[in-house]
């Protein structure tokens, strides 16, 4: 990662997201002294509860989650060394609108009904006073289709281009995984098995696979780096179960997938990337700086 003074903005639907999409990405950035500031969009609260001990924090029983996942984000960040961190509109704001079909889809305060001017202009401001040289979210599918990554995803590129007048980011990334690799990975797993986990997720069930041509970048972490990711992943204790030895995860429907090394980007807009380029700011004049 080239070093410099502006850095990369991440925007998230959930806690947990960042680390299990960018975890080795922003570890990279804060090992190469640029600033890393996360955006989440909501607390979490209609997640599923892992732990046994911890199911009554649950949104149909305490519904208490939320709190508890913000603690579990703060102890990710500590693992990534990432300390500018924010909960879009403030903490609570808006709320986990829960999978796609749920009567909860329709709470008015759920993240999925948010006024896009408000959520875009909360972002913008802090597009405007962060002065990201690159801005990274899902695409427009939101990587799987849950209505608060899709939100994030709308929300983002609308503040990108709010805050155009007082800060243009000079490139916007899209979360996504070649197929080939995501292919390869899932049929190699068939004869390795799925580690401590039940069975394996199928190709269609990880998010933001795309044709390999339309990867733009990728960022290949080094042992520390995937070690950082590994512990911040392994902190989302409520919703994500790691098995490090086989470098694999599962969600609370214990369907195995990789715990990637190399996280892959798409290219959304602003500054063309060169051809292979392994730096989320290969090509940006001066790198990440203003
Ligand atoms: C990674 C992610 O975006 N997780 C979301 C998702 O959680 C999934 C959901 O509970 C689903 O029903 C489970 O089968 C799956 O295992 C979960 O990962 O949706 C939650 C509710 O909106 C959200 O809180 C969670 O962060
Ligand atoms: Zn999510």
């Amino acid at each position: 990662m080239s070093s410099g003074q502006a850095g990369v903005l991440l925007v998230h639907a959930h806690p947990d997201d960042e680390s299990i999409c960018n975890g080795v990405t922003m570890a990279a950035c804060v090992a190469a002294g640029i600033p890393v500031t996360l955006v989440t969009c909501t607390l979490g609260e209609e997640g599923d509860v892992i732990p046994a001990s911890l199911k009554h924090l649950a949104a149909k029983r305490d519904d208490a989650l939320g709190p508890r996942r913000a603690d579990e984000l703060a102890a990710a960040m500590r693992a990534l060394g990432v300390t500018d961190h924010r909960f879009l509109g403030g903490r609570g704001r808006w709320r986990d609108s829960g999978m796609a079909g749920l009567e909860i889809n329709d709470r008015p305060d759920a993240f999925c009904n948010a006024s896009i001017d408000e959520a875009g202009e909360a972002l913008a401001d802090i597009i405007a006073e962060v002065r990201p040289r690159v801005l990274i979210t899902y695409d427009p599918t939101g990587g799987y289709g849950h209505p608060d990554h899709i939100m994030a995803h709308r929300v983002t590129m609308y503040a990108a281009e709010l805050a155009a007048k007082r800060h243009r980011v000079a490139r916007v990334l899209w979360n996504c995984a070649p197929r080939s690799v995501v292919e390869t990975r899932m049929r190699d797993l068939l004869s390795t098995g799925g580690g401590r986990f039940r069975a394996l997720a199928g190709p269609g069930d990880l998010p933001g696979v795309i044709e390999d041509p339309h990867v733009a970048l990728t960022v290949t972490g080094t042992p520390e780096q995937v070690a950082a990711k590994t512990a911040a992943m392994t902190a989302h204790a409520t919703q994500i179960q790691v098995d490090p030895d086989a470098g694999l995860f599962a969600l609370s429907n214990n369907l195995a997938q990789p715990l990637w090394e190399t996280e892959y980007y798409r290219l959304a807009g602003g500054e063309p990337v060169p051809a292979g380029a392994q730096d989320i700011f290969a090509g940006l004049e001066g790198g990440a700086r203003r």
